[in-house]
């Protein structure tokens, strides 16, 4: 009996330093606190509400689509708006928005995965496809255009395809799974590239593409990687571990080992890099414009959502860039091609598009000389002649 009693006995230096009663069974990966379950889910849960709260995330009655690929984060960004909605009583009414790129073997399954989270959550879920959108599948673009380019074009569908999947909803707000690590990722990599117009944007919750009446939000945007996973393994949620297909942006994919090694040492170096992101300031850049003078905007900060009226015109507007260059938009601009909400005469998709309808013809001649159709790595390797 005595025996017994000695083994459950729980060393003070094991105990959670939270709650002070429970055997802790993690090192939380932020800060180092060791922590028991109970303590653990509490105070991820709580950061996620603060950060809503602090930043004003979102208004009652207000519909919100959750950017769901079935992957980690944004199974677990679901798993918790569902949480806090009801703890908090946001009053938010909730809806999964998946996009399928069309890539065979990954996001098929992935989408499978999204399906099975609709009936778990209870939420409604939309999927918008690539190939009814653009007639294009990813497979198809990376055949075409080879693996190293695939990002850059997914990453411009994939931002218009959760666009027009919210706006068929009639939803102006989409929530993304962006965690701290990738916001610390891009930072890194804009300063890296010498692309410091960027840095300050890139640690925005809260950004909305110029004409776009959807706005997006990351309200992980303080939350570690390391326990997203940590939180979707106690609690056991029903995610997709596979990487994609086609590899990780590549220059991307160097700076996360780098701040991955960054984090071994400091792990508070996530959140400092953000931070620092945010207080990052450029010096006013002198505008070089042909626009008469006194329609010139006197404010030169770098604030990408600065609009100013231009007294000429009331339905024109002048945006000053990041990078402090100025465009005239005029209030509705529609891409000439697709009929989209765009501030440039073609959408940023249908320049990519374009670019790709001009190389369809080549790769139906490359089809026809492979036998299967199983994806883009064989027909890549067709079209490897091919250039574009
Ligand atoms: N196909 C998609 N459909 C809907 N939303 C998506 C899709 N792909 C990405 N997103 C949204 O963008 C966020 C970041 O995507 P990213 O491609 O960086 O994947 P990730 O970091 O692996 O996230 P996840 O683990 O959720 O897949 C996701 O968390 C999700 O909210």
């Amino acid at each position: 009996m005595e025996n017994n009693t000695r083994k459950k006995e729980v060393k003070v230096g094991q105990l959670c330093q939270l709650c002070h009663c429970r055997k802790a069974v993690m090192k939380r990966p932020k800060n180092l606190q060791k922590l028991c379950k109970e303590c653990f889910y509490h105070v991820f849960e709580t950061e996620i509400h603060l950060t809503i709260i602090k930043e004003k995330l979102f208004y009652k009655g207000e519909t919100i689509a959750i950017g769901a690929s079935g992957g980690k984060d944004s199974t677990v960004l679901a798993s918790i708006m569902k949480t806090l909605n009801e703890r908090y009583n946001y009053g938010l009414n909730l809806v999964l928005l998946s996009v399928d790129e069309g890539i065979v073997g990954y996001r098929d399954d992935s989408l499978a995965t999204v399906k099975r989270n609709q009936q778990q959550y209870q939420m409604p879920l939309e999927i918008v496809s690539y190939k009814d959108l653009y007639n294009w599948t990813m497979d198809e673009i990376v055949s075409c255009t080879g693996v190293k380019s695939s990002c850059t074009y997914c990453g411009v569908l994939r931002r218009q395809a959760l666009d027009r999947g919210a706006i068929k909803l009639d939803i102006h707000h989409v929530v993304t799974g962006h965690n701290a690590d990738d916001m610390a990722e891009t930072v890194l990599m804009n300063l890296l590239r010498g692309d410091a117009a960027r840095i300050e944007s890139s640690v925005n919750v809260t950004t909305n593409s110029i004409g776009s009446p959807v706005k997006r939000s990351k309200p992980f945007k303080y939350t570690y990687q390391k326990e997203i996973v940590l939180y979707a393994h106690y609690k056991k949620l029903d995610y997709f571990s596979t990487e994609c297909t086609y590899a990780p942006e590549a220059f991307r994919g160097t700076a996360r080992v780098l701040l991955k090694n960054l984090e071994s040492v400091r792990p508070s170096c996530i959140i400092d890099i953000i931070h620092s992101g945010g207080h990052f300031k450029l010096k006013p850049k002198r505008i070089r414009t042909n626009t008469p003078k006194k329609n010139i905007p006197q404010n030169t900060n770098n604030n990408n959502k600065n609009k100013h009226n231009n007294n000429n015109n009331t339905d024109k507007e002048i945006e000053i860039r990041p990078d402090g260059s100025v465009s005239i938009v005029k209030d509705g601009n529609r891409c000439e091609r697709c009929g989209y909400l765009s501030m440039n005469k073609i959408c940023k998709a249908c320049i990519l598009l374009q670019g790709l309808e001009a190389n369809r013809p080549k790769m139906i001649i490359g089809e026809s000389l492979t036998s299967s159709s199983d994806g883009a790595a064989k027909l890549s390797k067709t079209l490897e002649g091919l250039s574009f």
